[in-house]
């Protein structure tokens, strides 16, 4: 059996539509090769560039209802009139091999998350202003006038639910937030004693 000790960190990336949470976690990816990501089933459609399997799993209403039948996810949520939620074995799989693992999901669906997994790392992704939020949700170019209105009507409810993660991260430039968020996951695994074995050593030796 693995201990708490030798498991993964599952940390969980929210933040309102548009202020930057896959752009950030693709710079991660690259300054942070280590971190696993979970890819989520949507009922949304895939955007221009969009992948299966590497964006999202696109499922019709019907399979992403079977998927929640089957009990397969983790969490899920509605957000503005599409499904999303997160594959439930890949998530366990990933800590229980101690690997860390990032779910970039909305706030719903993290709180769900809490719920089981309260030892969780949650990390709410701040815009430096809800103007700068709007600029770059309509200069994404992604989506119709009506999804950015939904979008942004949901936005301030989102960043009030702040006070159930454990740090903001201010996205103004999106090194500067990666490099937060490495320093967050850092002192983490340092928390949960992971790098104290070999400090605890080290003082023996210096005794
Ligand atoms: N720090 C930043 N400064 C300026 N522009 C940024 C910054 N971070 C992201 N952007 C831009 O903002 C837009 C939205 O970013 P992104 O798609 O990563 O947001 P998101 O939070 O993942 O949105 P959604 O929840 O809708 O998927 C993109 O055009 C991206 O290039
Ligand atoms: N509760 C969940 N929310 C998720 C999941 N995957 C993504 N998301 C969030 O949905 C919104 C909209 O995403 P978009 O790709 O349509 O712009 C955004 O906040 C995502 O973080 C999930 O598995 N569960």
């Amino acid at each position: 059996m693995t201990s708490n000790a030798d498991k993964g960190l599952l940390i969980v990336l929210s933040g309102p539509s548009g202020v930057g949470k896959g752009t950030v976690c693709s710079m991660l990816r690259k300054l942070a090769p280590e971190l696993v990501y979970s890819v989520s089933a949507t009922t949304r459609y895939p955007r221009a560039g969009e992948t299966e399997g590497i964006n999202y799993f696109f499922k019709s209403k019907e399979q992403f209802r079977s998927m929640i039948e089957r009990d397969e996810l983790l969490e899920y949520a509605e957000y503005v009139g599409n499904y999303y939620g997160t594959p439930r074995s890949f998530v366990n799989e990933t800590i229980q091999a101690g690997k860390d693992i990032i779910l970039e999901i909305e706030v719903q669906g993290a709180m769900k998350v809490k719920e089981r997994f309260p030892e969780g790392v949650f990390v709410f992704l701040m815009p430096p202003s809800l103007g700068e939020l709007k600029n770059r949700i309509v200069n994404r170019g992604t989506e119709t006038d009506d999804s950015i209105r939904n979008r942004l009507s949901v936005a301030a409810d989102e960043i009030r639910l702040l006070e159930h993660y454990d740090y903001a991260v201010v996205n103004d430039r999106v090194e500067m937030a990666c490099e937060r968020i490495k320093s967050i996951i850092t002192a983490e695994h340092c928390k949960r004693e992971r790098i104290l074995p070999y400090v605890k050593s080290l003082l023996e030796e210096v005794r």
